[in-house]
């Protein structure tokens, strides 16, 4: 972790009303993310993790405890603090210029046109700038969710599965296409995933996740440099960590 706080979570439980009762989504998490750092969540489905997300991007307040980015307490949304999600959010009416532009569009036209077209070259759609998302492959289309996001300059990018609904060798695709980006730009990424694979491939910290509450059950560092190989013992050891922790038998 580098050696400035730049994501902060103290004590944040979070419980919703549920008719007569309460449900308990999260309890007590406590967790420090540095500036520039790529932390993967990881945990079963129902364990509070998009709650997580919504909570530090200030969709959702905690009902205990408290998060702060850069040393302030997280009360409301800001605009350099993006969501990708799956590529469901991309506008169909749009073309891959417009929906670029979209978080931009306050920028001068020339100052616009510089940024769009620079972050549209960095996740590799040069060419397609005039194309909609119809004609564009399932890959694309996140790219082009990548390159929306990317276009507001985020110091903190939020990441909820936004490679799930890819086939598995595109999802390998645009693991290390988002690697190649980070490094070039050096966001702060939390990344939650169900998938222990895409954890160990992307994260340099992955926070592993207690069923529902949520609770902190193990971080694991992964100091491999990237590429990383798949098929290495220091790979495969990282591999059955996590799945201890998250208590699943690694056998079928
Ligand atoms: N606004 C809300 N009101 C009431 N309950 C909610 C709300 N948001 C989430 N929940 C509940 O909180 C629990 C955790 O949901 P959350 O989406 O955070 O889990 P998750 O770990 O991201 O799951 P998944 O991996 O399946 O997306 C679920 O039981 C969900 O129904």
């Amino acid at each position: 972790m580098s050696t400035t706080t730049k994501v902060a979570f103290t004590g944040v439980s979070k419980t919703f009303p549920k008719k007569n009762e309460s449900l308990q989504v999260l309890e007590n998490i406590d967790l420090e993310v540095g500036e520039g750092e790529f932390v993967c969540l990881l945990g079963p489905s129902g364990c509070g993790k998009s709650t997580l997300l919504n909570i530090v991007g200030g969709f959702e307040r905690p009902t205990t405890g408290s998060v702060t980015i850069d040393g302030h307490e997280v009360r409301e949304t800001h605009p350099q603090r993006v969501f990708v999600f799956q590529e469901y959010g991309i506008f169909p009416w749009a073309s891959v210029w417009d929906n670029v532009s979209l978080g931009v569009r306050h920028l001068p036209k020339s100052e616009q046109a510089k940024v769009v077209q620079g972050v549209i070259d960095l996740v590799g759609l040069t060419g397609f700038e005039k194309a909609y998302p119809m004609e564009l492959s399932g890959g694309m289309k996140q790219r082009v969710e990548v390159a929306r996001a990317l276009a507001v300059t985020p110091d903190v990018i939020y990441m909820d599965e936004p490679f799930g609904a890819l086939d598995s060798l595109t999802r390998l695709t645009m693991r290390s296409e988002l690697i190649r980006i980070w490094k070039t730009r050096k966001p702060t990424i939390l990344f939650v995933t169900h998938d222990v694979d895409e954890a160990i491939q992307l994260a340099e910290r992955v926070v592993v996740f207690s069923a529902r509450p949520g609770r902190i059950a193990g971080i694991v560092d992964v100091p491999m440099e990237h590429p990383r190989d798949l098929a290495s013992t220091e790979y495969g050891a990282i591999k059955r960590e996590l799945y201890d922790l998250l208590g699943v038998t690694q056998s079928i």
